[in-house]
Order: C-alpha cells, then structure tokens, then sequence
C-alpha cells in the first residue's frame, strides 16, 4: 500500500527493474521533456539547514536576512516572514510542537538553533506523540512507511550508524523525552528514514541548504541516466521531466550529481544502500558516451551548441586518458581544498587544480569533470576583480558551448540556464565600460578587447536572454529570480532605439532556431563571437594559474 496517493499521471507500484521488489513512482501518461510532472507542496518535513533557521523563513523557506523577518515571540528561535507565515507554519502542527523545545533549550543553554538532522528528528517524534497520522503512518508504521535501510545502516555503515546513535540521542534529550531504549530506538529509525528520503533541498542561488521530504516524491528510485529532476520554490517541491517518459515507464532522480565519475557516485550512494545498475554505472560511460544516446539532444538546436553532430560524435582523445586516471584526478581535485574568498591562497589552490585538469585538456574533454568545475573556479574568481572579470567571459562561453551541452544534455537544466545567464550578465557589465569607452582602458588581454569590439554586444547580450526566458519557464518556475531578472533585461534591450532590425532576427530566431534568415544571424551576431570567445578560454587560464601567476589581489 501507498503511504500517500500519487499525482495524477503516476502511480506508485512495485519497480519494473529486474529483480526488484521495492516501490516506485510510475507514469501513467506521457510527460515530453521540461514539463511539470507534479508540485509538492505538503512535505512532511521542510526545514532551513541549523543556523540558518535564523535567517530563512520556517515556513515559507523564503531567505531574508534577520532584519526582515520577525522571530516567534515564544521561543524567540523560529523566525517568520509574516503573521501569515507564521499562523501557517503554526496550523502544520510543526512549530506547535517545537516551540516549547526551543524555549527551553534557549533559556538552559542560550542557543537559538539545532543541528538540522537533529532538529527533524525532534520535530517527528513530538509530531508523534500528538498521534500526527501521516507522521504515524510514515515513520512507526513496518509496511506503508518510508524505507530507512535501518539494518543495513546498522550492520554495514557502523561509523554512520555510531554518529546516528549520537544525534538520535540529541534529538530525544532535547525534545525532552524520556530516554528509554525504545524511544532511542525509534529516534534511530526516523533518523534513517529522513537520510533515504529526505532532498537536500540546496539554493544555489543564495548557498543555503535544508531538507524537504515529502512522502510521494520519497517513492522516486535513482538512476545516474534520470529521466526526471526536482527543483524547489520555497516550501513547494517541482517534479519535472528531463527526457521524455513514456506511459508505464518508472519516474528516475539522480540522487547524486550524475556527472562525477562511477567511483564518487557509488561513494555517495553506500548511504542508500544499492547498487546502481543504471547504463553509466553498467558499462561504467561518460559523460560524452551517455550524452549520445539521450534523445533531449536535439534540444540543443536552440542553444549555444546546435552543431548536433559535434555533440553526437565529438572531437575527443579517448586513447589520451582512461577512466581511472580519471577517478585519480577528480579525487586528487577535491582533496585541495578551496576557500570562496579571492586571496592568494584560493588562486594557488585553483592553479593546482587546473595543472591537475590538464590531460582532460589535452584530449579535449572539456565536459569531463573535474575540468568544468576547474574553469567555473576560476571564473568565479575573475567577477570578484573589477580589472580582470571580463576575464569570466571566455571562461564561461567555454563552459556553454563544449562543457555544459554534453554534461547536462537538456538546455532547460536550471544549471545550464544560470550559465547562459552568466554570459548575458557578463556582457552587461562590459556593454556599460564599452559605452564609456572605458572598457579598451581596464581590461589588460587585447585579444579580447579586439572580440568584443568588433562584436555586436547588445545583440550578443538579447540572444542570451532569450535562451534563458525561453529554457527557464520550462525548467523552473515562473517565481525564480533568474527568470524575473532576465525578462527585465529583455525588455530594457528591446526598448533600446535603432536595433529593429537586430531584434527582428533575434525574434525570429527564438520562434523557429531553423529560420535560414534568424538563423544565419544568429550564427554570425552570437555564435562566432561566442566562439571566439570560447577559444581564449585556455590562453587566459594558463595565464592565470600557470606557473606566473598573474590574477593577484591588489
Ligand atoms: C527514496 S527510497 C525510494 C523508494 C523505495 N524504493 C521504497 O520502496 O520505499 C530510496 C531507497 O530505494 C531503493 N532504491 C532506490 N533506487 C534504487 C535503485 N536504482 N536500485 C535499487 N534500489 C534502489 C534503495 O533501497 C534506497 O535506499
């Protein structure tokens, strides 16, 4: 029996996968790619990651800052956005159960916040003991209730397993209930339960986390090829289509970054108990391999990559690098560790990572990681230095057109969208100095200064934003930042006088990226330059984190 019943155009019934026996969400109608399958917006736990409980709405998971939003007068922990948040969050039961717990562990010890695991756990148990029968039905009960792997946890994962029997602990001792070996117990399943199902429900857009589960989308299986994705707005969870899913077929997440190499993936998923027998991790294939075989390829005919073929048969070295070389240079990448701040230290750390990332260069597999992450590093690094973040802008048109199209082969991906949204942003910031003639001035690499003086900016810049408008209402919701911001800049572009004819291709383009005339702009207005651009890429890297370091805070 379900726990919960389906959207409709799913089912939950047994999985398809061969000699397999556990729950699944099915699809009982078709679902093209980038369409919403289903939204969740009554989760069973939703809540902002330990201190930022501080800064981010309970309810709403809305980020604010604590000026902006107003603490519950009672325990003076939990803040809110409003009455209304607050009255809502009230009704769940949730804050009702905890807000005595928080008062008393603020005036005991002085804290206003708790462990995110242990403050769930908290949360349930009090849940609970109010009999809450979807709590009840989710974590007490042996068959409709969530899988939480609780042997397996404990007899194959004994240091997980000895660091649960901590938190369970914190949990029932600061919930205030007695700690007997039963209720210890249970604080120990739920703990499980929460780890297998629960989304890390992180915003890339302001780097804060938390956790969402909801008792339906529990029921989604893994695969490292998934032909569905999850995003999140708030309080409410998106299902949505990455390829097309045919009636009957199982709904499949990634519950890992699929792009990383079979050894971290498999590192990830020990938590989940299984062994993943998706085509990637069969025949252990990469990312140039899977992109291939997916059908959203075609997709890219509206993106900076169209040349479909490069993207079906790319130009790479294979015989240059092996799989385990690979695997040795990724775990190598991430055993340095990086700090977010522009100082010597985060560009020495950058220049070792690139000088690790060079045999992917050399083979030219750009959409292998650990590379891509190694040109984003140090794009990120270039924004933060007003003389060379034009420097960001080759980087990232590399990243758009031979990284990101066969990493994340659907150009409706939300991380792809933000990448395009970088290029427009960037051009941007360079159209403003370009104007003032100031641009030729600061930037120190006249290659680039002569691409983009002889490149038409604006329409460089409109084309962007269409790509984003165009992939973001089908990948996200219509409420996320990146999309409000580009049809804001969409529409200052198309207000500018004297670019109807530019607009008028672009325009056209957008509609129908076949039209010869929209398109024959476009390749000449955008993709020559973006390309171009894109050919820099590796000059500018070596510069920066070769041996002579140059990218060096003043
Ligand atoms: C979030 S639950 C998914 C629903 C689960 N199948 C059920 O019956 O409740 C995650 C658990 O499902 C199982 N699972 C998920 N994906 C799997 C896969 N590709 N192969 C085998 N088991 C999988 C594992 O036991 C995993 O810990």
């Amino acid at each position: 029996m379900a726990p919960s019943s389906a959207p409709p155009g799913t089912r939950i019934g047994t999985s398809p996968a061969p000699g397999r026996r556990d729950r699944s969400l099915l699809a009982t109608r078709r679902f093209s790619a980038g369409s919403l399958i289903a939204t969740f917006s009554n989760p069973l736990l939703a809540l902002p990651d330990g201190p930022s409980m501080r800064t981010t709405c309970n309810y709403c998971l809305r980020v604010g800052g604590s000026s902006s939003l107003r603490a519950c007068t009672a325990c003076k922990a939990a803040v809110y956005c409003d009455a209304t948040c607050q009255r809502a969050h009230w009704k769940t039961g949730v804050h009702k159960a905890e807000c005595k717990m928080f008062a008393r562990i603020r005036s005991t010890t002085g804290k206003d916040w708790l462990p995110t695991p242990v403050r769930a756990v908290a949360q349930v148990l009090l849940l609970l003991k109010t009999q809450d029968p979807a709590m009840i039905t989710a974590f007490v009960d042996r068959q409709k209730g969530l899988e939480g792997n609780v042997d397996e946890f404990r007899k194959n994962a004994q240091d997980v397993w000895a660091d649960y029997e901590l938190q369970a602990m914190a949990a029932v001792v600061y919930a205030g209930l007695l700690q007997s070996k039963e209720v210890l117990n249970t604080a120990k399943e739920v703990l499980c339960r929460i780890q297998t199902n629960a989304f890390n429900r992180l915003d890339a857009d302001t780097g804060t986390a938390g956790i969402f589960l909801d008792a339906v989308l529990a029921m989604i299986n893994h695969s490292c090829v998934p032909n569905a994705f999850v995003g999140f707005d708030r309080r409410t969870a998106m299902l949505r289509a990455e390829r097309n899913i045919e009636i009957g077929e199982e709904i499949e997440i990634s519950y890992v970054d699929y792009t990383i190499p079979k050894a971290a993936r498999q590192e990830t998923l020990k938590l989940y108990h299984f062994q993943c027998a998706c085509p990637r991790c069969r025949d252990n294939l990469d990312v140039y391999q899977v992109c291939k075989t997916l059908s959203t390829i075609a997709l890219n005919r509206f993106s900076l990559q169209p040349n479909l073929s490069k993207l079906r048969d790319p130009p790479i070295d294979r015989s240059r690098i092996s799989n385990s070389e690979v695997e040795m240079i990724y775990n190598k990448w991430h055993s340095l560790q990086a700090t977010a701040d522009y100082t010597k230290d985060a560009l020495k750390i950058a220049s070792l990572r690139w000088k690790l990332c060079k045999p992917l260069v050399d083979a030219s597999m750009w959409a292998v990681e650990p590379l891509p992450s190694s040109i984003l590093e140090l794009a990120s690094l270039c924004q933060t230095d007003d003389a060379k973040f034009a420097y960001a802008l080759p980087l990232a048109c590399l990243l758009a057109t031979e990284c990101e199209p066969v990493k994340l082969v659907a150009p409706f991906l939300p991380w792809r969208v933000k990448g395009v949204m970088m290029i427009a942003k960037l051009l941007g910031r360079i159209g403003e100095l370009t104007a003032t003639g100031e641009f030729a001035e600061v930037c120190p690499h006249k290659g680039l200064v002569k691409i983009l003086s002889r490149s038409d900016q604006v329409s460089m810049c409109e084309a962007m934003l269409r790509l984003v408008v165009h992939y973001a209402s089908m990948g996200a919701s219509e409420d996320w930042d990146v999309l409000k911001e580009a049809r804001e800049l969409l529409q200052d572009i198309e207000s500018l006088k004297g670019r109807e004819k530019e607009s008028y291709f672009l325009r056209t383009w957008a509609k129908d990226p076949q039209d010869p005339e929209g398109c024959e702009f476009f390749e000449v207005a955008v993709l020559k330059p973006v390309n171009e651009l894109a050919a820099l890429a590796v000059e500018i890297m070596d510069a920066e984190l070769g041996d002579k370091q140059s990218l060096v805070r003043r």
